[in-house]
């Protein structure tokens, strides 16, 4: 990371942390083919701010490759502006764009390095395009090798190196012309659990050291949750949810947002539960299923043992689990609250004035258990 310090004057931001440094409005793709006309695009309208890590997450097909590849004007939208810092990059003559796009360093799946190049020339090639001297290129890809950790592999080919130390190069390469934000177009999904890892700690630090705001798309709710600061949920051509990644993670409203959750930490109830008939109201004799969430201070506060001690019910914990996102605890409990009606009402009033989320699930019957 030294070399971000003792090359500040290299990446000079026009634009504070936390102001809007790329907007898309209305942004529409429609791509003609033999079979017809495919809309990949259907009014997408995204902010992403000065030093961030904004998410994209989304199925096969959900036009997520489209929508990062609008950003740097690979592909032209059919409607809609895109500024980034801003410049309305849809607007740019091809020249423009040249110069422009220094500004958008971009990494991607399969790495794309060239192959008849070692590490240090593969780094080097946007320099040299560029004009640098050969004393400013020397300069400048010694640094960066050293920022991604491949000092050692500057004579290396391609064809030498791991899939994490390609990504790393091709890191290097992104970095290059200074940009002020970086697209990485699913750059962890050709690599295993723990070179992912590797790799996402690496733009972790390349954010916090360089401010470099970065654009992602996935569709691995891990990589959201290891790194982001915001995430966007796209389905078919449009973006269903979007925001903080903890609000999203513990509040997610659409069906798809927790279906990719689900992949990583379950938000269910257990399977024998969903067969069960459930009501609104209370039955007589009915027991109580209630999904707590907790976040921040709530999730270390003995709620539990609050409800039990102050009222006279049982308390069953059917499914529970904590997670953390950027140090907040957060959590789950799906628990089942069995006494007099009036008891199991004023315990669910008590989690209330807790700051604890809770979500009825439903009424059962006592005797659904025996049937199930
Ligand atoms: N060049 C193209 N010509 C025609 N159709 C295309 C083109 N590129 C993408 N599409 C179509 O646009 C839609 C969105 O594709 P896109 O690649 O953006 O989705 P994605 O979410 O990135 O999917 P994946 O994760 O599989 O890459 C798909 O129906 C796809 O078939």
């Amino acid at each position: 990371m030294c070399w971000s310090l003792r090359c500040e004057e290299t990446f000079l931001f026009a634009r504070k942390e936390g102001t809007s440094l790329i907007s898309l409005n209305g942004i529409e793709k429609i791509y003609h083919s033999q079979s017809g006309q495919i809309h990949a695009l259907r009014g997408i309208n995204l902010e992403v701010k000065a030093g961030e890590i904004f998410g994209v997450i989304g199925k096969s097909g959900a036009g997520k490759s489209t929508l990062i590849r609008c950003i740097n004007r690979l592909e032209q939208p059919t409607a809609g502006t895109v500024i980034v810092d801003g410049q309305d990059i849809t607007k740019l003559t091809e020249n423009e764009l040249r110069e422009s796009r220094k500004k958008i360093g971009m990494i991607f799946q399969h790495f794309n390095l060239l192959s008849s190049r070692t590490v240090f020339d593969n780094i080097a090639f946007p320099l040299e395009l560029a004009g640098y001297t050969k004393h400013d290129v020397e300069d400048t890809v010694v640094r960066l090798l050293k920022l991604v950790g491949l000092s050692d592999k500057r004579e290396q080919y391609p064809s030498q190196l791991s899939g994490g130390q390609k990504q790393r190069v091709g890191i290097a390469r992104a970095l290059a012309n200074r940009p002020k934000v970086l697209l990485c177009d699913e750059a962890t999904s050709a690599l295993d659990p723990q070179t992912t890892k590797s790799i996402l700690e690496l733009l972790k630090n390349i954010n916090r050291e360089l401010k470099l705001t970065i654009v992602l798309i996935t569709h691995e709710m891990q990589v959201i949750k290891e790194i982001c600061d915001q995430v966007a949920v796209m389905e078919n051509g449009l973006i269903i949810e979007q925001g903080p990644i903890l609000d999203i993670f513990t509040q997610p409203q659409a069906a798809i947002t927790r279906e990719f959750i689900g992949t990583i930490m379950n938000h269910d109830l257990p399977d024998h539960f969903k067969h069960m008939p459930l009501s609104r109201t209370p039955l007589p004799d009915s027991k109580l299923l209630l999904r707590l969430s907790f976040i921040g201070d709530a999730a270390g506060e003995p709620i539990i043992a609050g409800m039990i001690r102050r009222f006279d019910i049982d308390v069953s914990i059917l499914y529970g689990n904590m997670d953390h996102i950027k140090n907040v605890s957060f959590g789950t409990l799906i628990v089942e609250l069995s006494g007099s009606q009036d008891a199991i009402h004023r315990a669910l009033e008590y989690t209330r004035a807790h700051e604890v989320g809770s979500e009825v699930i439903g009424y059962v019957s006592r005797h659904a258990y025996a049937a199930v």
